[in-house]
């Protein structure tokens, strides 16, 4: 028999009842109240002795990033007589301009992943930028031109990656939308006042387009110095840390001095669990559109005012001026309505983003058709002030409901949507451009729009399941450190919640299940059951849309499978688990491969003491094996790695009993050797004969969790594996 099991989970259902207690405050300390009250934003950078430096530092260098961005929208025709390049070569290489865009950030989030250096990476990277919008000037080709732009699009990637979470994390919930805003409204100044700067350096100082971009480089790298002071404010010092600290007080303990865990995600890991999260995926399809608007559309607005209006390079200055002045008017009027939207239910911020991109197209659209100057003018307009919403909203929607030290990240991958909707729809303007002219471009802008602005509304659906999520994961956390630091038991392995899906179709439903060390449990139950798959999550080949999985008190709900096995979780999954192609030696030794060479022989070497009928097969194709040599051959992965927890998928399916008595006898051999093991099995006579503790699952619920004898008295459930004929022989 296993050893017996320590754990009642008593310390599991403590850490529930936190959660749930602990849920509307944790809410509240998010910035949720679900009043909508605000204290005035001065009253709380007084209260908390912030200051407002953070948001006009970053905000000066998000306005120095706009300068080459924008100084290009307004100079393309210009530009494109010089060099002698048509005008969709010319948005070809912004297409490219901002692929790097969407490329950079990510490595700026792998920089700041570990230390919180995000202000120095952004002073840094604003002092690059400033240089290549000064080497613009210089260029004389469009291959050169190409080169600068994507150097200058390396750079912004800061922007996307590091602005918005160094915001978050420098101001309390209560004052988050609003210092968003503020930001935002310093950097759409700054739109609005390039174009008017480039059209004032052109016309009125007379420079060339060259004399312009050395100007603005100048200028650039004088703000840069502005933010200089800046310093990083530390993940989650107002949302995930208080959650912590609440954690602490619930239980009244003082804060500890804990050491982190070691269970660090890598950065892929991160993109990826963030790629999980609905309202995250929503948001992005809503960053896409909105890169589709604002990449593509700038440049070719810029030749439609040439084209059907004949205006010059001053007005087309004062045109951007005007369209981006009203995103700031916008903004600032917005600023602390949004703040109260976002408090009583972020659904509303979602909702009234979607009106918001619908309404930029839509105001773009008519702008594009209007027979007369001024209502075109007032159209732009309108969309100018939808479009100067649009990030802030979008922004804050997201990042409030990731994990600090995730949202560079997940900015990150918020760059890249934009990019690849700008691409896309470089190409796909440029060819509306060919059949209907610029003013059709304007019309067709449109249709994702709108497709876009459904979207994003359709993520408010979401978005407060995934707010709790967030705190769940953060009390847990805590609540799990808290226990391990008071001594308190835990079980080795422990998934809390979990569901999953196949794509739409979820199999898991808020799935519990726990091992202790050197516990041997069965998890039963028929077929499509979910058995597999939660063995799935809990090695790593799948990962949960919601819930944790907890092994040695520590999260690794979105670590990589490999990483899990060396941590020491192994998987012998059903049916042939082994490598068909391969002889058997050369199988042992890919199951060694984390192993070093003389352990992987000594490895070899048990195996066939332990099964000396697949020393006899040694040089034999595993495919040519019978079925209870391949699960002997599969069985052995766990006598190489010597796992602290083995999952073993139906070992005894369809092989004759003899063979599987073998079979077992070794799985107690394991077992007896310190290794915890789960064992799914169809025939509960097997299972139950080698366990204490069962669990029984029918259509993707745990429906039983107890004493192994105590399940033998459930006919109810047991029925069902009996009419399924699944070979129970009790
Ligand atoms: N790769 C997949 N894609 C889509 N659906 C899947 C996939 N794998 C399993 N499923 C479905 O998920 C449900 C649970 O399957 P799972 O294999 O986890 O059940 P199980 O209890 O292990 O059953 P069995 O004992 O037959 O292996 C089933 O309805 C199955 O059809």
């Amino acid at each position: 028999m296993s050893h017996p099991r320590v754990s009642d989970d008593a310390d599991l259902t403590e850490v529930e009842r936190t959660s749930a207690a602990l849920r509307e405050k944790a809410r509240a300390t998010l910035g949720v109240t679900g009043d909508g009250k605000t204290e005035s934003f001065r009253a709380l950078v007084r209260k908390h002795g912030l200051s407002y430096y953070p948001v006009v530092a970053l905000g000066l260098l998000f306005v120095t990033g706009a300068f080459q961005s924008y100084a290009f929208t307004v100079l393309t025709p210009e530009i494109s007589r010089t060099l002698g390049i048509s005008i969709g070569a010319v948005v070809g290489a912004r297409a490219l301009f901002q692929l790097a865009i969407a490329v950079a950030p990510l490595p700026i989030a792998r920089l700041s992943q570990s230390r919180a250096r995000r202000a120095l990476l952004c002073i840094l990277t604003g002092i690059a930028w400033s240089a290549i919008t000064l080497t613009t000037g210089f260029v004389t080709s469009l291959v050169t031109l190409i080169f600068i732009l994507c150097l200058d699009g390396l750079a912004t990637g800061s922007v996307h990656a590091l602005h918005a979470p160094i915001i978050v994390d420098s101001y309390p919930p209560p004052a988050r939308v609003r210092a968003l805003t503020a930001y935002t409204a310093i950097g759409t100044f700054g739109q609005a006042l390039a174009p008017l700067l480039v059209g004032i350096l052109a016309s009125v100082a007379g420079l060339s387009w060259r004399g312009v971009f050395l100007a603005l480089g100048i200028t650039s790298l004088l703000l840069t110095l502005c933010a200089i002071r800046l310093r990083d404010p530390g993940y989650g010092k107002w949302d995930t840390e208080q959650l912590r600290a609440r954690v602490r007080q619930e239980h009244g303990e003082a804060a500890d001095a804990l050491s982190a865990e070691d269970v660090a995600l890598g950065f892929w890991e991160i993109c990826r669990r963030v790629l999980l999260i609905p309202t995250t995926r929503r948001v992005y399809a809503g960053f896409a559109v909105y890169g589709v608007l604002t990449v593509p559309l700038g440049t070719f607005t810029s030749v439609f005012l040439e084209q059907r209006w004949n205006l010059g390079p001053g007005q087309r200055g004062l045109f951007f001026s005007m369209f981006f002045g009203i995103g700031v008017i916008a903004l600032l009027v917005y600023g602390s309505r949004g703040e109260r939207q976002f408090r009583a239910s972020p659904v509303r911020v979602l909702r009234a983003a979607g009106f918001l991109l619908a309404g930029t197209v839509v105001f773009a659209a008519l702008g594009g058709l209007m027979p007369a100057f001024v209502p075109m003018l007032l159209s732009f307009g309108i969309a100018g002030g939808c479009l100067g919403l649009l990030q802030p909203m979008l922004g804050i929607s997201m990042l409030s409901i990731i994990p600090a030290h995730m949202r560079p990240h997940a900015q990150a991958l918020a760059g890249i949507f934009i990019a690849v909707g700008g691409a896309v729809g470089a190409v796909l303007l440029t060819g509306v451009q060919d059949q209907f002219g610029v003013g059709g471009t304007m019309v067709a802008i449109a249709v994702p729009g709108v497709i876009g602005a459904f979207i994003i509304a359709s993520a408010g659906r979401f978005i407060e399941n995934d707010l709790d999520r967030m705190i769940d994961e953060v009390v847990e956390d805590e609540e799990i450190r808290r226990i391990k630091h008071s001594g308190g038991h835990l079980p080795m392995l422990s998934c809390r919640g979990v569901d999953f899906s196949y794509g739409q179709l979820q199999v898991l439903f808020d799935v519990n299940f726990t091992i202790d060390d050197g516990e041997m449990v069965a998890l039963l139950g028929v077929n499509g059951a979910g058995k597999s798959t939660l063995l799935k999550v809990i090695s790593g080949i799948g990962l949960p849309t919601a819930g944790s999985v907890r092994y040695r008190g520590q999260e690794i709900t979105y670590l990589d499978a490999e990483r899990r096995m060396r941590l020491g979780i192994t998987q012998i999954p059903g049916g042939r688990a082994v490598f068909g192609p391969m002889t058997v030696v050369e199988n042992l030794r890919s199951y060694g491969y984390t192993m070093e060479r003389g352990s992987v022989e000594r490895g070899i070497e048990t195996c066939f003491e332990a099964f000396p009928r697949l020393y006899e097969r040694r040089n034999s194709v595993a495919s040519t094996l019978s079925g209870g040599e391949q699960q002997m051959l599969g069985l052995s992965k766990a006598l190489m790695l010597r796992p602290r927890l083995l999952l073993i998928d139906e070992l005894s399916l369809g092989l004759a009993p003899v063979i599987v008595g073998q079979l077992l006898d070794m799985v107690r051999r394991i077992n007896a050797d310190g290794t915890a093991v789960v064992l799914v099995e169809q025939s509960v006579n097997i299972a139950l004969n080698l366990v204490d503790h069962a669990y029984f699952m029918e259509k993707g619920e745990m429906r039983f969790d107890g004493r192994a004898d105590d399940l033998l008295a459930r006919d109810d459930l047991l029925r069902a594996v009996f009419l399924h004929g699944a070979g129970a022989a009790k």
